[in-house]
């Protein structure tokens, strides 16, 4: 099978880095029935190269949501049924500035105390942010994008948006029928908000708005394959990017070469299991073993 080649690469690793070197980063979602969501998000994170990574989860999905992997801190936030309650921001606000980026939404369902942090997290402009699943449902729903203030400036953090096709409908209005007229819907909110879109689906395309030529033009991904059409593949890519933007990259640069590994993930998944077998789960064990395709290895590094 001939791999296309990463649209960009990640320096290469010195042996002075340290955690601290690859990002600190905060997945904010989760929900007592959808705990995995979040769980895989973190999960991709450090499997995608962070340095730190935590889920801020609502308390009663705490314990299951730590089970996962050893390596992921969680942080309780106040809970009501199983999902955020209106007191998780006042606790949530204080993290926010430590992190080198913040993915939200996979899981969190879209209630009062889900809608809170999503709306406050629109609002702060110096923690790069992938908005994913039930957060940009609830943009949607509370059409927060019609607000221009939302827009980003060049000195604000970049904002990244993962929706699939439905939800992408749910954000513009444009059924997820019509594929051309989401693409031309997306650019156009990437251009008035200046964020990056990423419109997943097969193929997966990334459009941004934000300023600078090399940011024109559509990205058409060319890794990844139909048996990703599982359940959890969306929550994986949230980590990734959320990882990428924690390790200094734009929101352009982070959603392309977050798509192109997640697909390269895909295609070692399919070829290790099957593409009717795979799952959500083996596709964030095969992002471990493919992501050094991301990074400067010493062959292509200048030499000296
Ligand atoms: N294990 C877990 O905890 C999981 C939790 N999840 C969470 O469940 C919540 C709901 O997300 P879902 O995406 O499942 O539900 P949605 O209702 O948002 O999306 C499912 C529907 O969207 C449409 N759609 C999706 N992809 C499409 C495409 N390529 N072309 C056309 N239509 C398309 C279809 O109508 C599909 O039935 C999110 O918060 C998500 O994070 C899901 O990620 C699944 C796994
Ligand atoms: N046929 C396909 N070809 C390539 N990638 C696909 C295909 N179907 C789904 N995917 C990818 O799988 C992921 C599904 O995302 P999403 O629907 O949000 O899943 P979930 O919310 O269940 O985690 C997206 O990244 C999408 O691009
Ligand atoms: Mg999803």
């Amino acid at each position: 099978m001939t791999v296309s080649s990463p649209p960009l690469l990640l320096p290469s690793r010195q042996s002075a880095d340290h955690k601290g070197t690859f990002g600190r980063v905060l997945l904010v979602g989760g929900s007592r029935g959808m705990a995995g969501s979040i769980a895989l998000s973190s999960i991709a994170a450090l499997h995608a190269g962070s340095g730190l990574v935590a889920a801020a989860v609502p308390d009663r999905v705490l314990e299951t949501v730590a089970g996962y992997h050893p390596a992921i801190m969680t942080t309780a936030l106040p809970c009501l049924d199983g999902h955020f309650a209106d007191e998780a921001w006042p606790e949530l606000r204080d993290w926010v500035s430590r992190q080198d980026a913040i993915g939200v939404g996979p899981g969190m369902g879209t209630g009062e105390g889900s809608t809170t942090i999503v709306s406050e997290l629109l609002r702060q402009r110096k923690t790069p942010l992938v908005i994913d699943a039930d957060a940009l449902n609830i943009i949607a729903r509370q059409e927060f994008f019609d607000d221009e203030s939302y827009a980003r400036g060049d000195s604000d953090a970049p904002v990244v948006l993962t929706p699939h096709p439905g939800e992408l409908g749910r954000l513009t209005g444009v059924s997820a029928k019509d594929e051309h007229a989401q693409l031309d819907a997306a650019q156009q909110l990437a251009a008035r908000l200046r964020i990056t879109i990423v419109v997943k689906g097969g193929p997966t395309r990334v459009v941004d708005g934000c300023a600078g030529e090399q940011s024109a033009g559509v990205y058409v991904n060319a890794t990844g394959n139909p048996g990703m059409g599982t359940a959890g593949c969306g929550d994986v890519l949230t980590g990734v990017i959320t990882s990428l933007l924690g390790q200094g990259l734009s929101g352009w640069d982070a959603a392309r070469l977050g798509v192109w590994i997640h697909g390269r993930a895909g295609d070692a998944a399919a070829a290790g299991i099957s593409q009717a077998g795979m799952t959500a789960w083996h596709l964030a064990q095969t992002l471990a073993g493919v992501a050094d395709e991301m990074v400067e290895s010493s062959q292509t590094a200048p030499s000296v």
